[in-house]
């Protein structure tokens, strides 16, 4: 199968006066993990919630060539988008079923979906009557990603999901994202650097300042090194002395 494609086409997005995304084209396909990366503040939350819908954007989101622009979060949710928010946005008195119970209810998935979600890592079988809030790091973003696969999704949005996590905690979630973009869903990590995940990213674009500075379609070390070099034409302006 060719997979599920998520493009966002002219996506921009101001907070107030302030510009944080301007015009930005992109598109990623299941069979491949796409990557966004880009300094702190580059836009790279700011499209991802926009291709979600949860922050108010300019442009088009097109689902499976479907144009989904005017669904709003739930709605995005139930026809196939999925994400991994930055932080991992989890109800930390709640225990670990409940923390899946909600999203099931929410998105009026069968009370299945909690189970299979239990199963998808065994360390969440595990820690079933935790709260939330006393998981490791690690245990913690496992949930997220369990959570946000109990949709079946068609596309999944991965916001810094691996920062601060232990390097095989990043290669077992690393693993599960390979195999989901396998399995035909459109992957979209959105990174500062990509680590080790160079070796699972098929293709990205580097985003500086609210714009794609360049595409990349073959591989992470060429990504890793087209980001290099965008943020090398862009130290001599930062560096030049005040005032000139
Ligand atoms: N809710 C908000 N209100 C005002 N400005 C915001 C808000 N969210 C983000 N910004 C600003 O928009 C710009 C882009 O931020 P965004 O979080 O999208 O970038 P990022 O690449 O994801 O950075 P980081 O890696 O630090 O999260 C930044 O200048 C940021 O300060």
């Amino acid at each position: 199968m060719s997979g599920h494609e998520l493009k966002v086409e002219g996506l921009s997005v101001r907070y107030g006066q302030a510009s944080a995304l301007s015009d930005v084209t992109i598109t990623a396909r299941g069979g491949t993990v796409t990557a966004l990366v880009g300094p702190n503040g580059a836009g790279k939350s700011s499209l991802l919630l926009a291709a979600y819908g949860s922050v108010p954007a300019t442009g088009t989101v097109y689902l499976d060539g479907t144009d989904i622009t005017r669904l709003r979060p739930v709605a995005r949710a139930r026809a196939g988008i999925s994400i991994v928010p930055q932080g991992r946005q989890l109800f930390p008195h709640l225990d670990v079923a409940d923390n899946l119970r909600v999203m099931a209810e929410l998105l009026r998935l069968p009370g299945s979906a909690v189970d299979d979600a239990l199963d998808r890592f065994p360390i969440l079988r595990k820690r079933v009557r935790s709260l939330a809030g006393v998981l490791s790091g690690g245990e913690q973003q496992m949930l997220v990603v369990s959570r946000a696969l109990m949709s079946s999704p068609k596309v999944l949005l991965l916001d810094e999901m691996m920062t601060g996590l232990a390097p095989l905690i990043v290669q077992e979630l690393a693993r599960s994202v390979t195999s989901l973009a396998r399995e035909g869903v459109a992957v979209l990590l959105a990174e500062p650097a990509l680590g080790v995940l160079r070796r699972v990213v098929d293709r990205g674009y580097v985003l500086v300042r609210g714009e794609v500075v360049a595409q990349v379609d073959d591989g992470g070390s060429a990504l890793d090194e087209a980001y290099s070099t965008a943020i090398g034409i862009e130290q001599p302006k930062d560096l030049r002395p005040a005032g000139r």
